[in-house]
């Protein structure tokens, strides 16, 4: 299996290149040359198999010869072990034909775990395999940087640095980012918001003498690894109500697109997917989009869903370029063009992303009311980000289709904006419950990028 890249002009690589690299020499991301499909047979054999089996099914096509079939199973099996709930990813129904997805019962009680607790387990096999060590950064609206630290803290072959917007994730997603001991554990709060984060993020990697420096590696969700994984809860929730015999349509609070990007490449695999709803905050350059075919960029406005608060959305690139017909060509030009504060999608590729994807738009209030609502109808807690999921999943679904919608962190993340809906304050997990009288240990960093690559490379010379 080779992997290619969304502009069209790096190297091809195989999987654990693709994995350990992270963004394309081009700027670009990488995607499977071929998506392999799963015959209705396959999906119908899910049926009753455990979370690792069915992960195994999933993702093996994709990862070529970078593991043997022993050791890939092996590195399942140990990534999902600390999960808090056996089915891992367990489905609860919230009403008629509507079911709520718990992707929360990971290490740090967001979705993030699904992917990054097997990335990690795939680094650790192949960095010890080759004896090399690289220096992962990683920006966060507040989830994937908790969840990479916990992945990676305490090895020997990584550093970790996460760039997090300061004051514009919640307290405990800022503690659980910055009360880590391990030594290679590198918080760092930066003077800006997610987007600048990202951008500053993708500048390291387009810096090369930088990059090859401190061998830099990406633990976003421009590493195609952290797409793959997430691909494997589609299939698990669709088999358990009935795919392949029974289409299935998701809700999925969406930010930078790779949650839902995974929903995609399980329907081009074959599951039998209706519809993909995309469901944003206030900041709505998706459903913008969606709607007009315009991805003109905003400045990012903070909200109560805090890791949604993202206007640039990085795996956006590869809808678009499976939607261009996969020509790099017309995509780089369409990301210049961002550059200079948007695009416009053409009407044939408008077409191919309708075909796919629904989205909606949920306001603050709407919000609120959504967590009040599900608590009190139907005595689920939900965090803000699955509550707009939850939103536009109502206002828009086919009563003959079931919907899922994804639960992407769990309700003791935001407990403000949870009990402010609510009246009631969920609590943390009893293994942190000594989180807020840990001590934190951050820096501040501003938005700038040299200032940030001698930060890291002081650190790691240290
Ligand atoms: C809790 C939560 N919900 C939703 C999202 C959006 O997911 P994606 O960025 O994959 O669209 C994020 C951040 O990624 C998140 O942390
Ligand atoms: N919401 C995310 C933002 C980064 O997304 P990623 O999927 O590209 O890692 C977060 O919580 O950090």
């Amino acid at each position: 299996m080779q992997y290619i890249s969304t502009r069209g002009k790096a190297p091809a690589l195989g999987f654990e290149d693709t994995m350990l690299s992270g963004l394309a020499r081009d700027g670009g991301l990488y995607v499977p040359e071929t998506i392999p499909t799963l015959s209705t047979a396959d999906i119908r054999a899910m049926h009753g198999l455990s979370y690792e089996e069915i992960a195994f099914r999933v993702m093996r096509p994709f990862v070529g010869d970078a593991f043997t079939d022993e050791v890939f199973a092996d590195l399942i099996t140990k990534a999902y072990a600390g999960f808090g709930h056996d089915a891992r990813a367990p489905l609860v129904q919230l009403g008629n034909g509507h079911f709520l997805l718990e992707l929360f019962h990971g290490p740090t009680l967001a979705f993030k775990d699904f992917a990054m607790q097997l990335i990690g387990q795939m680094f650790q096999e192949a960095l010890s395999r080759s004896g090399k060590r690289v220096t992962i950064v990683g920006a966060t609206s507040g989830d994937t940087g908790s969840a990479a630290i916990e992945a990676f803290r305490g090895l020997d072959a990584v550093d970790v640095f996460i760039l997090y917007p300061h004051d514009r994730i919640s307290e405990v997603q800022r503690r659980q980012m910055t009360t880590p001991t391990e030594s290679n554990v590198h918080a760092m709060a930066l003077d800006g918001d997610f987007d600048d984060c990202q951008a500053r993020l993708k500048d390291m990697f387009n810096d090369f003498d930088f990059r090859d420096d401190v061998r830099l590696a990406g633990v976003n969700s421009i590493n195609w690894g952290r797409v793959l994984a997430q691909v494997v809860y589609y299939f698990s929730s669709a088999v358990s109500l009935g795919a392949p015999d029974r289409k299935i349509s998701y809700s999925v609070p969406t930010g930078n697109f790779g949650d839902i990007f995974a929903g995609y490449i399980a329907k081009r695999m074959g599951l039998p997917i209706d519809r993909l709803v995309v469901a944003t905050n206030q900041n709505d350059i998706l459903h913008r989009c969606l709607s007009t075919g315009g991805y003109v960029t905003d400045r990012v406005t903070p909200s109560i869903s805090p890791s949604m608060d993202i206007q640039v959305s990085s795996n956006f690139e590869r809808a678009l370029f499976d939607a261009y017909d996969r020509d790099g060509n017309a995509v780089a030009q369409l990301m210049n063009e961002l550059k200079a504060g948007g695009f416009h999608v053409s009407q044939g590729a408008m077409d191919v992303l309708r075909d796919h994807y629904d989205s909606g738009r949920v306001s603050e209030d709407e919000t609120l009311a959504t967590i009040r609502q599900a608590q009190d109808h139907m005595g689920e807690l939900l965090c803000p980000h699955s509550a707009i999921g939850v939103a536009v999943a109502e206002a828009q679904r086919d009563p003959n289709v079931p919907m899922i919608t994804l639960a992407t962190a769990h309700p003791a993340k935001f407990p403000d904006a949870v009990e402010k809906a609510s009246g009631l304050r969920p609590p943390l997990p009893d293994r942190m419950a000594d989180l807020f009288t840990r001590e934190e240990r951050v820096t501040r960093v501003p938005n700038d990028l040299t200032q940030l690559e001698t930060f890291i490379k002081d650190r790691i010379a240290s």
